[in-house]
């Protein structure tokens, strides 16, 4: 492989850019984004230390990162796909848009199509993936290491759960951070100062998913610890039932499965 080109270096690719770089799992492919705008280029060449170019034409065993938007997937493939062919390899981050419609656009068969999540910035995502079979086992292992340095990384044979994973793991960070949200409004209102609510909605997140991780046992389990039956956890998660917000929930994990689904064909939904 001879070159490992980004193009899109949003909110997606400057974590999975920065986790490369800094994972140092492609001493082999040097990392070149494609950023037409000066302005961001020369950040991101000061931010990241990496080749930031306005344009490029792909070598014939470039690997190519699309960190793009749904949206822009066809007006990439047509300003480049003349010089690519078979022996490219695409890594693609986009939701919804599938293995076939990927190698119809790009004329390589050989496509790896994931769904990392943004906590990949500090090594700690998760990327789901799954390979056309054309994909070749060189590919396939430089890939794996490369999605390591963004954290875990699940293999489906399935490219179904490509959606799936979607709803749950890609959008999950924001399910979070709106959880954290909550949690700080709340605290504002009862009349802490914006920032110690902050200190508070964010330690209680991150220490609750760092337990969570480490004790390695059923989230369900670690939440009667925290409840005194008849205490003040059990007021609030009594609540929350009486209102179905689990359920809820889930029927909402389910919408952005169901969205990552129709994105490819209907992209501006
Ligand atoms: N955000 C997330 O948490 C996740 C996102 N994804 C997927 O990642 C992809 C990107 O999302 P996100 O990063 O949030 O979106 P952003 O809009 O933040 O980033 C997309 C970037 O692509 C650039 N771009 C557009 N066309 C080109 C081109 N032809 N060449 C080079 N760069 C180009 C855009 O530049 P400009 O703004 O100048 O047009 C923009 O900087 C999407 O397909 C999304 O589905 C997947 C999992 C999680
Ligand atoms: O909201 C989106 O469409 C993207 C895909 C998963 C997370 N963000």
């Amino acid at each position: 492989m001879a070159n490992l080109i980004m193009y899109g270096c949003g909110h997606m690719g400057f974590p999975i850019a920065k986790a490369i770089l800094d994972g140092r799992g492609n001493e082999a492919s040097p990392l070149i984004i494609v950023e037409a705008d000066r302005e961001k280029a020369d950040l991101l060449r000061r931010t990241l230390a990496c080749d930031v170019v306005a344009s490029h034409r792909p070598a014939p065993d470039d690997a190519l990162i699309l960190a793009v938007k749904p949206v822009d997937t066809r007006p990439l493939a047509d300003s480049i796909n003349h010089a690519m062919g078979p022996d490219n390899l695409i890594v693609s981050v986009m939701a919804g848009v599938t293995t076939a419609e990927l190698s119809e656009c790009f004329r390589t068969r050989q496509v790896i199509r994931t769904i990392p999540n943004t906590p990949c910035l500090i090594g700690q995502g998760i990327t789901v993936f799954c390979r056309t079979p054309e994909v070749t086992g060189a590919h396939h292992a430089h890939t794996l290491r490369l999605l390591g340095c963004l954290g875990q990384v699940v293999e489906v044979p399935e490219e179904a759960m490509i959606d799936k994973a979607t709803g749950i793991s890609g959008s999950g960070p924001a399910y979070v951070f709106y959880l954290a949200e909550a949690l700080r409004d709340c605290a504002v209102e009862m009349g802490f100062s914006r920032s110690d609510a902050w200190s508070l909605a964010t330690e209680t997140v991150a220490g609750a998913g760092a337990l969570l991780r480490a004790r390695q046992e059923d989230p369900t389990t670690l939440r009667h610890e925290v409840m005194t039956p008849k205490g003040t956890t059990a007021a609030a998660i009594d609540h929350l039932e009486r209102h179905h917000v689990g359920r809820i929930m889930q029927e909402a994990f389910q919408a952005s499965w169901q969205r990552a689904a129709s994105l490819g064909t209907n992209p501006l939904g």
